[in-house]
């Protein structure tokens, strides 16, 4: 008899996935190879940003108090006693009237409390001694880039957990992180199952169809910051399938299949998981697509069974299996970002289950509007290369119209949000 599956809410599904510790490592690696991957530790300052005050000018270096009389009736002289440039320091202490040649990034020689940039400056010599005057005074602090003023030591600059991007590379460098602590990226085993998978380079034929979902799964999984071991397409005979996913599960963090989760007379997976021991956490939710996704685990290892349908495929990666890799990569908001958007069609369409539109945003005028960027069945995939997010239509609603106001979630942004969404 037809085995008879109870779809689980959405929230539920994500809960039970989300309810394993799977944890996430740290890896050193060397800054020059860190970009884009995931800080594994909170980014903090190890010293104070600049560690010294410094001359953000090129000009001379004088103690303020020296400049008070300086108007443009008033013009004051001062006796050039040192040159320095940026990476030089100065071992004089600055006296009466004395100023400092200094060049931007230079240490502020003792006693000097403000800069007074060439172009207000008149430069000359006597006697060969270098003299400079000014017609106009300073304050204390006026063009000075002060200790600490772009970081103190020992504050939090970055969370764990956030994307490494060309700025966090730059504050590594700053704060001597020539070893940066990573998450480890976690190992995501991948089949294809399917009789009737070709592989890419094959030649079309009656009934077969090139696998499409290993490649897009990979890349999805790659998007995700984690590492893809792909083991290859394999046909529906329960027995080589079985072997290959026991013989898989102990090299992997996760394991994923697509295909054969379904109730069809060669969809394996559901023997699989029974065979194996593991527990089923749910093989139905009320989604569209993506209804068939299935999720087991064994000894704390989670198996993916996702569709083989490319659409549901698709979207029960990014829904089911993103946020438990991304929790891997330490982050706090794991699950895809949610926004509000305007539709700008009508989609008469009835949404029995909660519907996952493959959709293209785009900023309007500061607004987000949304479209679907395709045909909406689970087995399209020409839906899926403009699709920037994912649409979110709610259970037992039907005609949402083209100015409604609808939920999106962003598939290509880093930030992510919490659960529930
Ligand atoms: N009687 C029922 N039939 C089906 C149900 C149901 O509830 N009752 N659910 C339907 C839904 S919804 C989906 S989704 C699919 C899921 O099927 P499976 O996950 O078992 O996947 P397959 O049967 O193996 O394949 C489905 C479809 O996708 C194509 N496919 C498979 N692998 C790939 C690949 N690697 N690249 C490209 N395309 C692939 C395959 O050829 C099939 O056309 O079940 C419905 N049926
Ligand atoms: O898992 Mo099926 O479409 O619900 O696409
Ligand atoms: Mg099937």
């Amino acid at each position: 008899m037809l085995e008879r599956r109870k779809p689980i809410p959405i929230g539920e599904a994500v809960k039970k996935i989300m309810s394993y510790q799977l944890s996430g490592q740290t890896e050193y690696v060397s800054i020059d190879e860190s970009y884009g991957r995931y800080l594994s530790e909170d980014l903090k300052a190890t010293s104070d940003v600049p560690h010294f005050d410094r001359a953000p000018y090129d000009g001379f270096a004088v103690r303020s108090i020296d400049t008070k009389e300086a108007s443009l009736k008033n013009e004051v002289e001062f006796k050039v006693v040192d040159h320095l440039g940026a990476g030089m320091t100065s071992s004089k202490v600055i006296s009466h009237f004395e100023a400092v040649r200094i060049m931007t990034g230079a240490m502020m020689p003792e006693g000097t409390d403000a800069v007074v940039m060439f172009e207000v400056a008149k430069a000359y010599e006597k006697n060969g001694t270098p003299f400079m005057s000014i017609k106009r005074s300073f304050n204390k602090g006026d063009n000075v880039s002060y200790r600490g003023e772009d970081a103190k030591e020992g504050e939090i600059l970055v969370k764990k957990g956030t994307l490494i991007n060309p700025g966090i590379q730059a504050m590594l460098a700053t704060f001597g992180y020539h070893q940066v602590p990573v998450a480890k990226k976690p190992i995501i085993g991948l089949f294809a199952t399917g009789t009737e998978l070709l592989e890419v380079n094959e030649e079309l034929v009656p009934g077969k169809i090139r696998n499409s979902n290993s490649h897009m799964i990979a890349a999805q999984i790659q998007r995700t910051g984690a590492i893809v071991h792909y083991y290859g397409k394999l046909p529906d005979i329960f027995d080589t399938c079985f072997t290959a996913v026991k013989n898989a599960l102990d090299k992997v963090d996760i394991l994923i299949t697509t295909g054969g989760v379904s109730v069809g007379d060669f969809d394996y997976l559901p023997a699989i998981y029974e065979k194996l021991g593991a527990e089923v956490l749910f093989n139905k939710v009320a989604m569209r697509p993506g209804s068939v996704t299935t999720v087991a685990q064994l000894d704390g290892k989670l198996l993916f069974g996702l569709s083989g349908n490319p659409s549901a495929c698709y979207v029960g990666f990014e829904l089911f299996a993103r946020p438990i890799i991304r929790k891997m990569l330490f982050s706090t908001t794991p699950h895809l970002r949610k926004e509000k958007a305007i539709l700008e069609v009508d989609f008469p369409k009835a949404n029995p289950f909660t519907r996952f539109v493959r959709s293209a945003f785009s900023i309007n005028n500061g607004s987000l509007r949304a479209t679907p960027s395709g045909l909406d069945k689970s087995n399209i995939i020409m839906s899926l290369s403009g699709a920037n997010s994912l649409m979110i239509l709610p259970g037992g609603t039907r005609s949402f119209k083209a100015g409604d106001e609808v939920d999106i979630l962003l598939l290509e942004d880093q930030v992510g949000s919490e659960w529930p969404w």
